[in-house]
């Protein structure tokens, strides 16, 4: 993969980005945000079977379904991608995907380093972003702080996240998450305005 600079693509296959990071850098805070702040990004939902944390809704944050069901979408082929992480699977819907892609839609996939891999192969064209924490002890004190996970599961977070952070390189480039709403207008401007990424490098702060 390793860094590509822009402008030798067309700006519409640009309107595909890829959100990526370690569990905690707060990949699920920036995606909240443009919910509410831009609404004009269509964020795909993925299938998980991961039990719902309170507050997460059906249909909204995810569609929760339980291993037959995940297994059902896989046979069919109707997962764009999918990947295990820690310990349960997740997936992009792909009609969904390539309806608003048609139509012309900014589109935002927040996924895991390997789904995001599986869309570099398969969509070589899609931009792909890794939001970095500020720093390694940043990362740990939001992911104890955010508390919906006990202490077994934030080490296999952790350590899954020693892996994502070794493969920054891999992708176009990075944001670091220091002040949400800052990386929130950075991805909006890369997302909807094709020079942004001739102009970036593959590290922001
Ligand atoms: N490959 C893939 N990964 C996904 C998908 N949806 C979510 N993920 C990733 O799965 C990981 C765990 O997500 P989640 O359980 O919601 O925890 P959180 O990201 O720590 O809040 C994160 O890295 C997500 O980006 C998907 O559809 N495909
Ligand atoms: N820029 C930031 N500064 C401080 N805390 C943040 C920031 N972004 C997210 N957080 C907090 O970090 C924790 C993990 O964020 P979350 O969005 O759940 O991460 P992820 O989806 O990447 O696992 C949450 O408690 C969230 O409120």
């Amino acid at each position: 993969m390793g860094m590509r600079v822009g402008g030798f693509l067309p700006s519409s296959d640009r309107r595909l980005t890829v959100l990526s990071g370690p569990s905690g850098v707060g990949k699920s805070t920036v995606v909240a945000e443009l919910r509410r702040a831009h609404p004009a990004v269509w964020l795909s939902v993925s299938v998980t079977t991961r039990r719902p944390r309170p507050g997460e809704v059906h249909g909204v944050h995810y569609f929760f379904v339980d291993g037959e069901g995940f297994d059902r979408l896989v046979e069919r082929g109707e997962l764009l991608e999918w990947a295990e992480f820690a310990g349960n699977r997740y997936g992009t819907p792909r009609q969904a995907v390539l309806d608003k892609l048609a139509a012309g839609v900014p589109t935002l996939l927040e996924i895991d380093l390997e789904g995001a891999r599986q869309v570099r192969r398969s969509m070589p064209e899609a931009l792909l972003v890794f939001l970095a924490p500020p720093s390694w002890e940043e990362l740990e004190k939001r992911l104890r702080g955010r508390g919906t996970e006990p202490e077994d599961v934030i080490a296999r977070r952790l350590a899954a996240g020693r892996v994502e952070m070794a493969a920054e390189h891999e992708f176009d480039l990075t944001l670091v998450n220091t002040d949400v709403k800052d990386v929130c207008r950075r991805l909006i401007a890369l997302m909807t305005d094709p020079q942004g990424v001739t102009t970036s490098t593959n590290r922001e702060v």
